[in-house]
């Protein structure tokens, strides 16, 4: 029987002396999921995932995952091996895993087969250091910020191997900073702001549930009357700047869809050039990290 939960957090918190940035935290992450935590720095991830793997004991509360492997730092890799020789040596601390030559292929870095640890690029080493992950064949893999440092290019390589895992049954966690990489990445993601997690949900979720910010731009004819805006429904507010074509009008609405049909058919609008601009996932992140920030600055007023 499978699994129903690869990953597991209850009530986490951890203090480093009277420091608490681990605030309890709940969490679960199921088999084949990928699942982002986000936050801005010194949130606690970092902490939460040492937690998970080990390599920190929670001060209060449990964290556990099913058979792990974590990208390691680059310190522990030895820096005169070759991108072979590493894999190899870490394909022996397990008694069952991946072809090294196949983890050397998944992650991009058949040309460098041969080259030396010290000699690779930033990214080529971050690179390896997932391989490195990869090649004990692990069920659970917990990547901190794995894209940091890479090229577009080695970012969509890296992404075609996190959705490859995935399809696999492999749970992912990762941590990043980039709300583009978790929006098209992460089935589900938690940001956690100052220790505490302030959202947990699939990124659509998230992004839906600020859908009020949706801004629909169109150009529409001089002389029109902008009156008819007033009476269409959805609309929350808009504002008009005149160009030299006529006039750019953007509007607020909870309901874009809806109002893109209406606007079309108001006669004498003659509305086009539309432009749709949803709330992402960063508008979201930075609108709770900023009134995280709001209260502990009360918090340290108090
Ligand atoms: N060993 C330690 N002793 C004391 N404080 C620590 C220790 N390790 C981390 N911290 C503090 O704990 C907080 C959380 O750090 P953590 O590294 O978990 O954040 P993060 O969310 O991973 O940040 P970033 O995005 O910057 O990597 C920070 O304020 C950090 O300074």
């Amino acid at each position: 029987m499978q699994q129903a939960e690869a990953i597991s957090v209850q009530n986490l918190e951890k203090r480093y002396g009277d420091k608490e940035v681990v605030r309890g935290i709940s969490f679960a992450v199921r088999p084949g999921e990928v699942f982002g935590l986000l936050g801005p720095n010194g949130a606690g991830k970092t902490t939460t995932i040492e937690c998970l793997v080990g390599l920190r004991s929670p001060s209060r509360g449990r964290a556990f995952a099913e058979r792990v492997a974590i990208q390691p730092q680059s310190a522990s890799l030895f820096q005169s091996l070759s991108v072979d020789e590493t894999l190899t040596l870490f394909r022996s601390f397990y008694a069952a895993g991946a072809e090294p030559t196949a983890i050397r292929k998944s992650v991009g870095l058949d040309e460098q087969a041969r080259t030396r640890v010290k000699d690779l690029s930033g990214g080529q080493l971050r690179r390896l250091l997932l391989g490195v992950a990869l090649v004990g064949d692990p069920e659970v893999v917990i990547l901190d910020e794995p894209s940091a440092g890479l090229d577009p290019s080695a970012r969509q390589a890296l992404w075609a191997t996190i959705r490859a895992l995935s399809a696999r049954g492999v749970t992912v966690l990762l941590s990043t900073h980039h709300m583009d990489e978790a929006t098209e990445l992460c089935d589900r993601v938690g940001i956690l702001v100052s220790g505490k997690l302030v959202a947990l949900d699939t990124p659509e979720a998230l992004i839906l549930a600020r859908e009020a910010e949706t801004v629909v731009s169109f150009d529409m004819d001089g002389h029109a009357d902008l009156a008819a805006l007033d009476g269409l429904p959805g609309v929350i507010d808009y504002e008009v700047e005149v160009t030299g074509r006529g006039r750019r009008v953007r509007t607020r609405t909870a309901a874009p869809d809806d109002l893109i049909r209406k606007i079309t058919f108001v006669p004498g609008f003659s509305a086009r050039n539309f432009d749709i601009k949803r709330g992402t996932l960063e508008d979201l992140f930075l609108e709770l990290s900023e009134a995280s920030a709001d209260d502990a600055s009360a918090e340290g007023a108090a």
